[in-house]
């Protein structure tokens, strides 16, 4: 896996011709499939379950998809989407009522596992977990919505992540969500993320290569 890994978030890809559109901005140069599960309840707007994780599956999708989970309770889709062909993950703390229980229950079907911090949630929560974390990510907009802006705040959060992770001696990947696009992912990496998810940046384009082009060769100037 190379040092920078780009998720496209299909929450702005075209749905009604989702397989054509996830084929198209992986042949574009995306690495994993950034997967935005929402239920009305955890956040103000309804997506995608497991049967359309399934359904990129069978159409012949085989990059890792990053299921995002933004529902409250968690733990009965975990199953289902790791049966669906999910390999990443990640929930909410405040989605859980046993929190190590759920990274457990992650890893038991075979995903990888990673909590998602709110902006406003505080990094407490990863204190006595960061063994189970393979992911940590890093809302850098209030969940629910695609295409809102980058909160500035989240670089000096993602920097004390950084400090955590490396602190830890753990192969952590630093996940960041929401705003990212060609301008400001440099500032985002040189803050210690690995991986960003980009949605509208990315699928609102007529090209989506030029797009992920722009980005590498910004990455390209971080050490
Ligand atoms: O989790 C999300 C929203 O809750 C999405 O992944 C995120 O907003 C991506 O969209 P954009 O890049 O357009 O901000
Ligand atoms: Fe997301």
């Amino acid at each position: 896996m190379s040092k920078f890994l780009i998720a496209p978030s299909i929450l702005s890809a075209d749905f009604a011709r989702l397989g054509e559109d996830v084929d198209a901005v992986l042949a574009a140069g995306a690495d994993v499939v950034h997967f935005d599960v929402m239920d009305n309840h955890y956040v103000p707007n309804l997506t995608i379950g497991p049967m359309v994780c399934q359904a990129l599956r069978d159409y012949g999708i085989t990059a890792p998809i990053d299921v995002h989970l933004m529902v409250k309770p968690v733990d009965s889709l975990i199953p289902m989407f790791a049966k669906a062909g999910a390999s990443i993950i990640t929930f909410h703390p405040e989605a859980s009522e046993h929190i190590d229980r759920t990274l457990q229950l992650i890893k038991e079907h075979g995903c990888q596992a990673g909590l998602v911090l709110n902006p406003a949630t505080p990094l407490s929560c990863l204190e006595y977990v960061m063994d189970k974390l393979d992911v940590i990510l890093l809302m850098s907009v209030n969940p629910g919505f695609g295409g809102q802006s980058f909160i500035h705040q989240t670089l000096d959060k993602l920097k004390q992540v950084k400090a955590l992770i490396n602190a830890s001696g753990r192969n952590i990947r630093l996940e960041v969500d929401g705003g990212v696009n060609v301008a400001n992912i440099k500032e985002i990496a040189e803050a210690g993320a690995d991986m960003f998810v980009a949605g509208s940046a990315i699928f609102n384009q007529p090209d989506y290569k030029a797009v992920i082009d722009e980005m590498r060769a910004e990455l390209a100037q971080v050490e």
